[in-house]
């Protein structure tokens, strides 16, 4: 598999806290990639570092070879880099449709009549086309989920990171979204899927890293991590350990 994305020794600072300790990890072009981890470990900052959102505070992003570190929101996007984010937040008055051109407008987009198009297909991938002209304002939850889909997909991005995109849903509106992971990732592009589902990280990721305390803790095969000691003690708990071995 060739590699589309390499973190070389990434850290981040705020203020006294070290939110990432250097950070080194490979992409390979098609992967779905698990990054999992406890609330505070550092995953929407790596997220935030590679997408130019925060400046890297040492260490090197390479994006098809490179150098991207120290690219802007709008360049990594231009490049082919997108994510959707965890709090979703539309332009509330804005149409759905409004919402999605806007997003390909932002990576580029060949002016308003192609972005148009683009969010119409888009919101027909993800089933929002009956809502295309409602404000954003009056989705559900797992709708706006959704419309944060259509706006990343709408970047044409190859590199795609999805940070907690079923938080919040239900069941039957998790394996939706899982459906839609697995189709778009058919499509060709490279995931990265934050998540705190295992059960969604274990069905649609092909590899896992695990971040504790901004250090990346483990790398490997879904097995091989959910049975990894340091990820038990610092994540998943024996508890889990033991149903995922029974299941295994
Ligand atoms: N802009 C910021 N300024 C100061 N501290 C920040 C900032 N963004 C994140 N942090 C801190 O960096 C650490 C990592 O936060 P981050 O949101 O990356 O974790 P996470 O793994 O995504 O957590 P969660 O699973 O809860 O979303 C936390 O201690 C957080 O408080």
């Amino acid at each position: 598999m060739s590699e589309l994305m390499k973190l070389e020794a990434v850290s981040r600072r705020f203020g006294g806290l070290q939110a990432l300790q250097d950070v080194t990890l490979s992409i390979g072009r098609g992967e779905v990639l698990g990054l999992i981890g406890p609330n505070g470990a550092g995953k929407t900052t790596l997220v935030n570092v590679i997408t130019g959102v925060h400046r890297a505070s040492a260490g090197r992003v390479v994006f098809e070879g490179r150098d991207i570190t120290r690219y802007r929101p709008y360049e990594t996007a231009r490049n082919g880099i997108a994510r959707t984010f965890q709090i979703v937040q539309p332009f509330p008055e804005l149409s759905v449709l409004q919402n999605v051109a806007a997003a390909a407008l932002f990576s580029g987009g060949d002016g308003l009549r192609a972005a148009n198009r683009v969010a119409a297909e888009k919101l027909e991938f993800v089933g929002l086309s009956a809502v295309a002209d409602k404000p954003a304002a009056s989705l559900t939850l797992a709708m706006r989920k959704r419309l944060e889909l259509a706006k990343a997909l709408a970047m044409n991005p190859k590199l795609l990171f999805l940070d907690e995109v079923n938080a919040g849903l239900n069941s039957a509106e998790v394996e939706q979204a899982m459906g839609l992971i697995r189709q778009i990732a058919g499509g060709g592009v490279t995931i990265v899927l934050i998540e705190h589902l295992m059960k969604v990280v274990m069905s649609v990721c092909s590899r896992i890293v695990v971040l504790q305390n901004g250090a990346l803790i483990a790398d490997g095969s879904p097995s091989e991590v959910v049975s990894d000691r340091r990820v038990v003690e610092a994540y998943l708990g024996k508890k889990y350990a033991q149903v995922a071995s029974e299941g295994a």
